[in-house]
């Protein structure tokens, strides 16, 4: 499917969230839901489910609202999750070990399939069905396995050396749990994941 340019990034970060209710939705055999209804269960706007909706084609059925599968099955396309995404980690300390054991029991297109660490000992470990590699083996296996997305868990000042090393091997988007900014080239996608924040903006509905 050709990707639509320019679509904001807190839609594209909805999109999953959609996908995700829906399939629920298809697990209990429901075949057609409104965006009110939709909106009701997301804790969203109904006008603004079918506003990030619209852009991607016309889905809703006047009346009926949208079918489950057809539109889960044109999320899927347009997230590009039709086809397996193979991950590398780098930095398997306890959350990278923590991250992979919960990949590894997920039934999703996304899947973590090569681990990385520069401490010798680390090196060799094995974490569920994966063995730890070397840092030196990057570049090999990154391109070997067809690898363009990566998750870092190293701790915050070895970040930017790490994302630097994986740019260089040819990959393109980056979940970084590091709390730091890493800099990236244009084309390179950075998304940060941080508990840290999430409380912090919690608390201010206390
Ligand atoms: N975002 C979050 O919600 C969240 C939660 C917990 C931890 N963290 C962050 O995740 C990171 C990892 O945390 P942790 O508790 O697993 O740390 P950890 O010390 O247990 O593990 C870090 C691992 O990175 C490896 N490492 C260090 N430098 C490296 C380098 N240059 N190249 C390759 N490997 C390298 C270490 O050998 C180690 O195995 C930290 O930055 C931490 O602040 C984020």
């Amino acid at each position: 499917m050709t990707k639509i340019h320019k679509i904001p990034d807190v839609v594209i970060k909805r999109l999953p969230i959609y996908l995700r209710y829906l399939q629920q939705l298809m697990e209990r055999d429901i075949d057609t839901v409104s965006s009110q209804q939709m909106g009701e269960d997301l804790n969203l706007n109904p006008a603004q489910i079918r506003k990030d909706l619209s852009i991607f084609g016309d889905f809703g059925v006047k009346g009926m609202g949208y079918r489950v599968t057809e539109l889960a099955e044109k999320l899927i396309s347009i997230l590009g999750l039709d086809k397996q995404i193979n991950i590398a980690l780098v930095g398997v300390g306890n959350l990278g070990a923590a991250l992979c054991q919960y990949n590894r029991y997920q039934n999703t297109s996304t899947k973590i399939v090569a681990i990385f660490d520069g401490h010798p000992a680390k090196v060799g470990q094995k974490i569920g069905n994966l063995v730890v590699h070397p840092m030196e083996d990057l570049s090999k296996v990154v391109k070997e396995l067809n690898i363009k997305m990566a998750i870092i868990a190293v701790p915050a000042q070895a970040a930017q050396g790490v994302a630097d090393q994986l740019i260089d091997c040819g990959i393109k988007v980056i979940l970084n749990f590091a709390p730091t900014l890493i800099q990236v080239p244009p084309g390179i996608k950075v998304q940060n994941a941080d508990v840290t924040t999430e409380l912090q903006s919690l608390a201010y509905y206390l």
